[in-house]
């Protein structure tokens, strides 16, 4: 079947394979390995959650609850958990309903993200989302500080069929922010996308910089709904978690967008992110081109996850 005919949740499915393999096989076996819960089952299935990159504070909480669920209704049988865990993951992961308003108003939207992580990719994925739904997308290239990081967004400007302002190298990202917002007044956008550096190296002139966009923004656009997001490449793990945590020290975040969720391992990520900061992970990046960005669903991807070969089939309606 073409990629393309591939229903969304089958894609999800398919895309999800390798965490998968990480995560749910290693589950299985020990549901099946064992014939009685003692501390052993539940040590090996600590191990198969933190290698799964849920995050040891996820891991506690899913185990604790689990420990309950299984005193509370006497729970026998190893395999019976697994439902449990199932439900206990859902219920770290809930951060309420994630919201998407920043799609139906006016809106600004800062996105941040380490050199590498898929900003740029994103920040055209996003656009082309937009675009495909009739709205008028503005960029801002307001990562001045890497040379061709201008460039590749105006390639993306030029694909995703956006207008693009700023991207000289070394200019003031505040300067860019203020132009764009001009334009897209001038224009009567519907989107501001602002592609923002994210230097964590040097997180005071990070806040310095988003402090100085955000006063442009609250004075020059205050009738704009705001919206910031991060960029973590999933295939970082344990690393993108702490970028996420690094961020939230330095700006609002509103979101999460994790890249490259298209064959990792490391998609336990998305666990530990919602678990551990209480941020929606708000789309996932399942691919290079256009099209390759979804709106990320806890429940589903944790659906998906434990979608085992023979319930694949019902899962491609
Ligand atoms: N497989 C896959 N690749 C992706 C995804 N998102 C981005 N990439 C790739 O990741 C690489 C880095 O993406 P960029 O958009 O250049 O990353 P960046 O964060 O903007 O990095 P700089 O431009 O260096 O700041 C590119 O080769 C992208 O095609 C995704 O969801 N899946």
């Amino acid at each position: 079947m073409a990629e393309e005919k591939m229903g969304f949740f089958k894609r999800l499915v398919a895309g999800l394979n390798k965490t998968r393999d990480n995560i749910v096989s290693g589950m299985d076996s020990i549901f099946h390995g064992f014939s009685k819960i003692d501390e052993d089952f539940y040590e090996e299935l600590e191990e198969v959650l933190i290698m799964g990159d849920l995050g040891v504070k996820a891991t506690y909480a899913i185990l604790d609850d689990l420990r309950k669920k299984v005193k509370e209704q006497h729970i026998k049988e190893p395999i019976e958990c697994r439902q449990l865990l199932i439900d206990s993951i859902k219920e770290q992961m809930d951060v309420g309903e994630t919201a998407y308003e920043f799609e139906n108003q006016t809106s600004v939207v800062l996105v941040i993200g380490v050199n590498g992580v898929g900003k740029t990719t994103t920040i055209g994925k996003l656009a082309g989302k937009m675009r495909g739904q009739g709205k008028k997308v503005v960029l801002a290239a307001a990562d001045t500080f890497r040379a061709a990081a201008g460039d590749q967004l105006k390639e993306w400007a030029h694909r995703s069929d956006a207008d693009l302002i700023g991207g000289q190298e070394g200019a003031d990202p505040a300067a860019i922010v203020y132009d764009a917002v001009a334009a897209a007044k001038a224009r009567k956008a519907d989107i501001l996308l602002v592609d923002t550096a994210g230097r964590l190296h040097n997180k005071k002139n990070l806040m310095e910089e988003l402090k100085k966009i955000n006063r442009v923004l609250e004075r020059e656009y205050p009738e704009a709904y705001r919206e910031t997001l991060v960029v973590l490449d999933a295939t970082t793990g344990q690393n993108a978690l702490s970028q996420a945590k690094e961020f939230s020290d330095v700006a609002d975040i509103t979101g999460i967008i994790l890249t490259k969720m298209d064959g990792t391992a490391k998609g336990g990520i998305a666990v530990a992110i919602q678990a551990e900061l209480g941020i929606p992970v708000k789309y996932i990046g399942v691919g290079e081109t256009i099209d390759d960005l979804q709106k990320f669903d806890s429940d589903e991807f944790v659906q998906a996850l434990f979608t085992t070969e023979e319930k694949k089939e019902e899962g491609e309606e």
